[in-house]
């Protein structure tokens, strides 16, 4: 059990360059600092989906994805449990959506230059000739010193679910805007099988939740979400490049012993439709077969209870070893253990 002070300040020295205190928009954000605290025990015990805290009046006992609270309806409660996600339609509004893109494109178009933003190309681009604008991004990742795009975490309406996994405390933990490109024939588009928990080194995995939202139509025709219902049950499993013969993004590891005949679920979602959905599920996105970027913008959530985790000797090495190389070979960044580099910023 990992007592995280020494680490937090550490990592909070790492990013406290890359924070700003909180947004124009809401005066409710607190600069990050980024940590989650607390040991397991005090996870626990603040942990209202434990049994022995569960009202038996109330919902009844068997629900252990989901707390307490007046949001969700029992339906919908029981649908998460089951599935390990859960749809919601037309939650975020068209408005906020398009400020998102705007902000995208300025990002691209290099206007603006948030600190700690990852910019990821699609493997076919990176390794071709240079495109401009959008049309080399693939993804941008942890846009936590972005008002504009961090919007998206404090929208009320977001928060407003999350914290049904994650009850009150919630932390923004890693953020995404994906921008998957054409597929260029090479497949490469593809988001292979995989659980979002590999690639975190803090738990319990039931306070995390990601919510993903649509920033336009998205159907198998330009690669929607493709999920394995009920998965989350199961445990985090083993992950490494699959062996496709058209390459593969930097660091898109997927299950490579998935029973291929388990029925995928493909989520076809409409612009601000958004899905919350459990860390340990699998999930992966199909081809981009249209001209267009499919759009879609993402936060992981956790509950500031969460406690970080030494990945070492575990299956989670691989993720963190191939992130240490990365940053040694390109910023001459010396070796950190994957539990100093994601850094949450705190919601009020
Ligand atoms: C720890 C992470 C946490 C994530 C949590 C996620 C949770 C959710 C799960 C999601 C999990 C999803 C998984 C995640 O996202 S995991 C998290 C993503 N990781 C990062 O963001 C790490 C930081 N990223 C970077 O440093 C840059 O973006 C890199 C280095 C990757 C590219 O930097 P840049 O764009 O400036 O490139 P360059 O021009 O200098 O080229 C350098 C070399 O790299 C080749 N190259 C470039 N692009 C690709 C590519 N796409 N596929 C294959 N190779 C690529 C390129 O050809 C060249 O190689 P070579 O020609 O010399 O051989
Ligand atoms: N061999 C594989 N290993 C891991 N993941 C895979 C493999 N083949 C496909 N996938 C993943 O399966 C998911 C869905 O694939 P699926 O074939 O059902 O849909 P699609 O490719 O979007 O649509 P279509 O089959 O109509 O082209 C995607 O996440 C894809 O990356
Ligand atoms: O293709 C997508 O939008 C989802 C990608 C994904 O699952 C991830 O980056 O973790
Ligand atoms: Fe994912
Ligand atoms: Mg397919």
């Amino acid at each position: 059990m990992t007592k995280a002070s020494d680490e937090m300040a550490a990592t909070a020295l790492y990013v406290r360059e890359s924070g700003r205190p909180g947004g124009p928009a809401t005066a409710r954000l607190k600069i990050l600092l980024g940590h989650l605290q607390g040991p397991a025990a005090t996870a626990i015990a603040a942990y209202p989906t434990s049994a022995a805290n569960i009202s038996s009046s109330y919902h009844p006992q068997q629900f252990q994805y989901t707390l307490d609270n007046n949001v969700l309806t029992l339906e919908q409660r029981q649908f998460y449990e089951d599935n390990g996600f859960l749809v919601i339609k037309n939650l975020v509004p068209e408005a906020d959506i398009q400020r998102y893109r705007n902000q995208f494109e300025r990002i691209c178009r290099k206007e603006v230059a948030p600190i700690g933003l990852q910019i990821m190309k699609d493997v076919t681009i990176a390794k071709s000739e240079f495109h401009a604008d959008e049309k080399a991004v693939t993804k941008i990742q942890d846009f936590q010193s972005d008002e504009e795009l961090f919007s998206y975490c404090t929208n009320p309406q977001i928060i407003k679910y999350v914290e049904c996994f994650t009850g009150p405390n919630i932390m923004a933990m890693h953020t995404m805007l994906i921008n998957k490109p054409p597929d260029s024939g090479k497949k490469t588009s593809r988001h292979p099988f995989h659980q979002d928990l590999h690639y975190f080194p803090f738990r319990p995995s039931n306070s995390i939740v990601c919510a993903w939202t649509a920033m336009e139509h998205i159907d198998r025709n330009n690669g929607c979400l493709v999920v394995i219902p009920g998965t989350h049950k199961g445990t985090l499993k083993p992950h490494d490049y699959p062996k496709w013969e058209g390459g593969v993004n930097i660091m898109f590891h997927g299950i490579q012993d998935y029973d291929a005949n388990q029925p995928r679920t493909h989520l076809v979602m409409e612009k601000g439709d958004t899905v919350f959905f459990h860390p340990l599920l699998i999930h992966g996105s199909g081809r981009n077969k249209t001209q267009g970027f499919r759009k879609a913008i993402s936060c992981h959530f956790a509950s500031s209870n969460c406690y970080y985790t030494d990945v070492k000797g575990t299956s989670q090495e691989i993720i963190e070893k191939e992130l240490q190389n990365l940053l040694e070979k390109k910023y001459g960044i010396s070796k950190i253990p994957l539990k100093k580099r994601i850094v949450g910023r705190e919601l009020l």
